[in-house]
């Protein structure tokens, strides 16, 4: 097994709906009754993954659509958290926070509630038969009412510290900018629910500004493009507000032009706060070993950086210190069988 695979790795930026096995839909709509436009898992995949002729976020998102009809009940939530662990496990990660919009899993007779819970299930599953550790994020998205986006951080909260550790916001960013979600933030502020926003990838650096000093951010989601404000850059650094960057998506999405575009070197000799992350395992075609291939090989990360940026995925994880430290502790100990320093 490659040493990257073996290194210990924490992936915090990961949407269960961008990660679910094209053989899982492939059963799912077989229980359903509904064709697809293929009948094995190769025939499948292109219909669930972007591509380099992705153009941009907003056809990035497209992809979704290919599966949400088949993530309707709490069984299947279910499935698709449980298998996003065992997926993970396999890959190495010893820690995962797994993102998912309640209000898009809602179509059939399910509530908020009911798509939290169906998830927390699997996640815990996996947890049992995996060793690793799982937590859930819920997620308000940009096309969303006001009303939708209230009721997810309500039914979020009454979940917190209970295999829920987050909310979020996601979807066509440059169609529908931060300030317009004051209100619900600050909801998720009152019920002390923290949160990650999704900011700087199809937009620029004001959306970053907007999603910490408006709505109280205290994670960036992508904030790849917040190399545009240096001044702002240097509050993110002094304030170590923790950027989970996706390096594979965000060339998908065109947030960058490309690899030699792609900040995250310039980023970690800044002292940024870095965490490199898979946004969608199956829609981007990754995983927490390739994205870390990626930088050994384009940027010359050596493990013990590598090893050094999923420690800050410990660092800033949505959990209490004393669960961190045990993450710390496994770890270290991983590290230390494999002689890597940090
Ligand atoms: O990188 C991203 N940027 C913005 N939104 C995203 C990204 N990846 C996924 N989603 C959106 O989040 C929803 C819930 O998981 C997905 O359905 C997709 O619309
Ligand atoms: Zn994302």
């Amino acid at each position: 097994m490659s040493l990257l695979k073996q290194l210990p790795k924490v992936d915090l930026h990961l949407h269960l709906d961008g990660s679910i096995r094209p053989g899982t839909i492939l059963e799912l709509a077989a229980e359903a009754g509904t064709a697809l436009p293929a009948t094995d898992a190769t025939g499948l995949l292109p219909h669930m993954q972007a591509d380099d002729e992705c153009a941009s976020l907003v056809e990035y998102l497209e992809k979704f659509n290919f599966v949400l009809p088949y993530l309707q009940s709490r069984a299947s939530l279910r499935r698709a958290a449980y298998e996003i662990v065992e997926n993970a496990a396999e890959d190495g990660c010893l820690y995962i926070e797994v993102r998912f919009a309640p209000m898009l899993h809602v179509h059939r007779g399910l509530s908020a509630a009911d798509a939290i819970e169906g998830v927390i299930e699997g996640l815990r599953e996996g947890e049992a038969r995996h060793g690793i550790k799982a937590r859930a994020i819920a997620i308000c998205m940009r096309h969303q009412s006001a009303a939708d986006n209230l009721e997810v951080v309500r039914t979020a909260a009454s979940y917190l510290g209970q295999g829920l550790v987050a909310v979020d916001l996601a979807g066509d960013e440059a169609n529908h900018p931060p300030a317009r979600f004051r209100e619900v933030f600050a909801l998720a502020r009152q019920l002390g629910i923290p949160f990650t926003i999704h900011a700087g990838e199809a937009a620029g650096a004001e959306s970053i500004a907007e999603a910490i000093e408006g709505l109280g951010a205290i994670r960036i989601g992508h904030g790849v493009r917040l190399r545009e404000n240096p001044a702002l850059l240097e509050l993110v650094r002094a304030r170590g507000i923790p950027l989970e960057l996706c390096p594979t998506s965000n060339l998908q999405t065109k947030a960058v032009a490309g690899w030699d575009d792609y900040p995250i070197r310039d980023y970690f000799d800044r002292g940024l706060r870095l965490t490199i992350n898979t946004d969608n395992p199956t829609v981007s075609g990754t995983s927490m070993t390739r994205e870390c291939e990626a930088l050994a090989q384009r940027f010359r990360f050596t493990p013990g950086e590598l090893a050094s940026l999923m420690r800050n995925g410990i660092e800033v994880a949505f959990l209490p210190e004393g669960e961190k430290a045990e993450l710390r502790a496994e770890f270290d100990r991983r590290l230390a069988a494999l002689g890597i320093g940090v």
